[in-house]
């Protein structure tokens, strides 16, 4: 008979010293969000054979804030997700700028200010090291800590999000699916960093399971306040944990702004047929229009003018031809389409 692994007494983490919150001097600047993207571009190739697939995206997060990234494959999101971090792949050509609370994004910032959680739990943890040592090292990466402390900082976050203190010795592929993804968003917040980026968390899950993890990330993020960008194909997702929605098609945001009135009164085309498209019932059900029909350009073939207009069930002459600027709406959107009372 196999005795459980023997599992050492937890040392409370020590006590953090007392950081007094920061009070502007009246008059002075306000801070920079924790995530600011500027005209961020994504490029691969060179010469004639250059291709931009991610073709000037901007936005800001806020502490606590929620922003979903949504749109159809190929749009552009996990580029957008990978470039935050600073982690576009290999051959990529970035421009444009990623801040967080105003510095430009490092590698030394990954795990520390900026975390992600991947949708590949597996390849997010190393498959030799038990999955508390893991997090313990993570937590050392950072901190000047005893091995004790650390180990009990992991065991906590591990605690958190519902992975019992026995299991810290198991290795990744010893946990199911959902344990390890809530592995992964415990090592992800470890170090309470004041981004996190999750592309499609729980794609991979059982549906029955996704529900549960997504509700961790929410329950953690809270807890520590960060800033959260997250990639979904699911809208009842958005729905439910997103305060504001940046539509992706072909490398641009088309849509931006708060999800509830972006969900339910879509003003580009595009989002309009992206919603009756992707499921979530009650948004296909209020646009009332077709699924979309076609298939988004390749990054090798963008057409002239609005990308999605080849689709779209509204064009001019002029969408042909001429790229459509975002401009604000007075209601705290903006929108990059030519017609003047869209969708
Ligand atoms: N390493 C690469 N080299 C060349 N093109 C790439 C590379 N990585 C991505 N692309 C192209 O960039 C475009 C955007 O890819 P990205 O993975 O960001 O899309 P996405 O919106 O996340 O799609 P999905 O929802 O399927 O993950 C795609 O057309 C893809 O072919």
């Amino acid at each position: 008979m196999r005795s459980e692994p023997v599992v050492e007494p937890v040392v409370e983490p020590a006590v953090e010293p007392v950081v007094e919150p920061v009070v502007p001097e009246p008059g002075s600047p306000p801070a920079p969000p924790p995530l600011a993207v500027r005209d961020l571009r994504i490029a691969f190739g060179g010469g004639v054979d250059r291709v931009e697939a991610v073709r000037g995206v901007s936005f800001d997060v806020a502490a606590g804030e929620v922003l979903a990234l949504v749109g159809e494959s190929g749009a552009g999101k996990s580029l957008t997700a990978r470039a935050l971090l600073g982690m576009a792949p290999r051959g990529a050509h970035v421009d444009g700028a990623v801040l967080l609370s105003g510095s430009p994004v490092t590698a030394a910032h990954r795990g520390r200010r900026i975390a992600l959680v991947p949708q590949d739990s597996l390849s997010a943890l190393s498959p030799v090291h038990p999955v508390g040592e893991q997090l313990a090292a993570a937590v050392r990466s950072v901190r000047k800590v005893s091995r004790r402390e650390a180990r009990a900082r992991s065991l906590a976050a591990l605690d958190r999000v519902g992975v019992p203190a026995a299991r810290a010795r198991a290795h990744a592929h010893e946990f199911s699916g959902g344990m390890r993804q809530r592995a992964v968003i415990a090592m992800a917040l470890v170090n309470e960093p004041a981004v996190v980026v999750a592309d499609e968390p729980t794609t991979a899950l059982d549906p029955d399971v996704q529900d549960q993890v997504l509700a961790v990330l929410a329950a953690q993020r809270e807890a520590t306040g960060a800033a959260l960008v997250l990639v979904t194909h699911d809208l009842a997702v958005v729905r439910q944990h997103a305060d504001r929605i940046a539509v992706m098609y072909a490398g641009r945001i088309v849509e931006h702004g708060p999800a509830r009135p972006v969900l339910d009164r879509p003003r580009a085309p595009y989002t309009a047929g992206l919603l009756a498209s992707l499921p979530d019932p009650a948004a296909a059900r209020k646009t009332r229009l077709p699924a979309l029909p076609g298939h988004p350009p390749a990054v090798t073939d963008i057409p002239p003018g609005c990308a999605f207009a080849p689709r779209c069930p509204h064009t001019t002459d002029r969408c042909h031809v001429e790229v459509p600027a975002l401009r604000a709406l007075d209601d705290g959107r903006t929108l990059a389409c030519h017609l003047e009372h869209p969708a």
